[in-house]
């Protein structure tokens, strides 16, 4: 295992009960489904709409959010460039490991930095020659994170009281290589159960809801 940073003298311990055992118990394939987006684009409403449909469907999920983690195991990190960074790494060893468990991982990060999202990927083996990291684009405008605005943070932004947010001062770059985007459609954004079913029916098509 080449995944040694600064600790010497470490060994990786194998466990008799292995991924593929997990994912039997549960019938479903471990994967994550990272949602990525502005703040107020609705990462968090898709990811909590998707919980709830796999769970009444009988499959295994659970949701890592940017904010609720930054309250626990992110509390000591705050936006300056290097902190997203170690943010979004420390969310994709965990997302990992949640996958081992054989559970579907929702994380939903802003994740704007285009590096630190491919490092992550890099993170997952593939499920069967099938990704395992399903990266789910939050198309939305500024405009309309903008107009939402529920915690009123943009209004802070532009008046100065915040710096460094993302779509103001900090940039949020586009992710050319997600599974699946989601858009408004003529200008209107589609309900969230909609948003949820085209994931579920991704998942399904690419053989997760199955062990
Ligand atoms: N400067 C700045 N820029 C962006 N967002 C900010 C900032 N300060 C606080 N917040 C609030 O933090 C939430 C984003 O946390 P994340 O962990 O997802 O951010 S990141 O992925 O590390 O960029 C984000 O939550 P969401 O609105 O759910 O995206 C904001 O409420
Ligand atoms: N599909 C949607 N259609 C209409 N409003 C939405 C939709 N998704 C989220 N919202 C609303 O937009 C706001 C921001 O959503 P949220 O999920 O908190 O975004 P994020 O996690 O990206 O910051 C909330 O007030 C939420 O109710």
């Amino acid at each position: 295992m080449a995944t040694l940073g600064n600790s010497a003298n470490i060994f990786w311990h194998e466990c008799p009960v292995g991924q593929a055992e997990r994912q039997k118990l549960l019938n479903q394939k471990g994967c994550v489904v990272w949602i990525t987006g502005l703040s107020g684009s609705g990462k968090s409403t898709l990811a909590c709409t998707l919980g709830r449909e796999l769970h009444s469907r009988g499959h295994l999920s659970y949701v890592l959010d940017g904010d609720n983690l930054r309250h626990g195991l992110n509390k000591n990190l705050g936006f300056a460039p290097e902190d997203r960074t170690e943010n979004i790494r420390r969310v994709g060893e965990v997302a990992k490991l949640f996958a081992d468990a054989g559970l579907i991982c929702i994380a939903s990060l802003i994740s704007p930095y285009r590096k630190d999202r491919d490092s992550c990927r890099a993170l997952l083996p593939d499920a069967n020659f099938i990704e395992a990291r399903i990266l789910v684009f939050m198309n939305m405008p500024l405009s309309l994170c903008e107009g939402r605005d529920p915690k009123g943070l943009y209004k802070l932004a532009r008046a100065g009281k915040i710096k460094g947010f993302t779509g103001i001062d900090d940039p949020y770059e586009a992710p050319s290589n997600c599974e699946i985007e989601l858009r408004q459609i003529n200008g209107v954004c589609p309900a969230p159960s909609e948003m949820a079913g085209k994931v579920v029916s991704y998942l399904d098509g690419k053989g997760f809801l199955q062990a």
